[in-house]
């Protein structure tokens, strides 16, 4: 074997070895480039006798096609390898859950004052809003309390500091003046609700200093205690989806004459029966209708009040008010 088939023999072993295709490129430019083994061969041609040329170089190009075929081949392997190779570490398992990202839920009081307000909506009832930061007209004096009402006074509401003792703004303690302002420069029929936060100063396991309240006024000819009854009963029905037992308790509020507050009978899961108080209502104090220039001659109405926490706790079946408040995605995350 002359120096040539040593040479190539030695390049297929190489060949068969080279393990990137780096590596075979270099051995490809090594053989059959410029200055490969192959070419340099090639170039010695011209040096021959024609007869020895002819036989020489069917030899030289024999073993070129060899290492051409062999450095063809064993490239196609490599890149099959690769290939291979990252099909299987890039699979992606379609099947595979996707990842989700965090959802955001409504918040459990949001839940409820929605759920209250789309019963009253199904009822004929508009929604008004109206301003947190009150005057003492809107908040009280329209509401028919007496100048030294104890809700006045300051262990109970929230005043704007700064301000004089007649005209002094505060925060609104329900949202009663946004029925006040409602009902200014409208005549009956008017059906609206009033849901929205209202502050009170007072903090512990069953109160906080805001809280969020839905009240209710239904004002036309013909409203009577019954209609009160019956339009409530209708609300606690739809809200628990449950019939309840409730009565009406005789109460007193400055706006409201007579005034109830009414309990559900809840039996609890140890079997025991309590009396749950949930919301306050009666009919429209003829001086509040006075105050908003309507004729209590003519027209007489009634009026609800409730907290909306309350029917949160009840529904969600959460003992503490603050739960509501503390932000702790492991409690809100049950309502997502
Ligand atoms: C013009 C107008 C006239 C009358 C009105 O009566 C609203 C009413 N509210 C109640 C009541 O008991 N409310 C409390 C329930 C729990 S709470 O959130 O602490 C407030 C009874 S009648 C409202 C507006």
């Amino acid at each position: 074997m002359d120096d040539l088939d040593s040479r190539a023999a030695q390049a297929l072993a190489d060949i068969d070895r080279a393990d990137t295709l780096e590596a075979l490129d270099a051995l490809r430019v090594g053989l059959l480039g410029k200055s490969g083994i192959v070419t340099a061969a090639l170039k010695t041609l011209g040096a021959l006798a024609q007869d020895e040329r002819k036989a020489r170089g069917a030899e030289v190009n024999l073993v070129k096609e060899r290492l051409a075929g062999a450095l063809a081949a064993r490239k196609a392997s490599l890149e099959q390898a690769e290939l291979d190779h990252r099909l299987s570490s890039e699979t992606i398992d379609i099947s595979l859950p996707g990842r989700d990202g965090e959802r955001g839920g409504i918040h459990p009081i949001t839940r409820a004052l929605e759920r209250i307000a789309s019963i009253f909506a199904r009822l004929g009832y508009q929604r008004a809003d109206g301003p947190e930061i009150e005057d003492d007209w809107h908040n009280f004096e329209a509401l028919n309390f007496p100048p030294h009402h104890p809700a006045r006074a300051m262990h109970d509401t929230f005043y704007v500091a700064g301000e004089g003792s007649d005209d002094r703004r505060l925060l609104r303690t329900h949202t009663s003046p946004v029925q006040i302002r409602a009902m200014a420069g409208r005549q009956p029929p008017i059906r609206i609700i009033a849901p929205g936060k209202v502050y009170r100063s007072d903090s512990d396991q069953t109160h906080s200093p805001m809280f969020h309240q839905i009240e209710g006024l239904l004002v036309d000819e013909t409203s009577s205690f019954a209609d009160l009854k019956g339009t409530l009963a209708e609300f606690i029905r739809a809200f628990f989806e449950r019939d309840f037992e409730m009565r009406f308790r005789p109460s007193y509020f400055p706006f409201t004459e007579p005034s109830a507050e009414v309990d559900i009978r809840w039996d609890a899961e140890d079997g025991s029966t309590r009396w749950l108080e949930v919301l306050g209502c009666g009919m429209v104090h003829p001086n509040v209708l006075k105050n908003c220039g309507i004729d209590p001659e003519r027209y007489t109405g009634f009026a609800f009040g409730l907290g909306v926490e309350r029917f949160a706790m009840l529904r969600y079946g959460v003992s503490d008010l603050r739960a509501f408040f503390e932000n702790d995605l492991r409690f809100l995350r049950q309502f997502a």
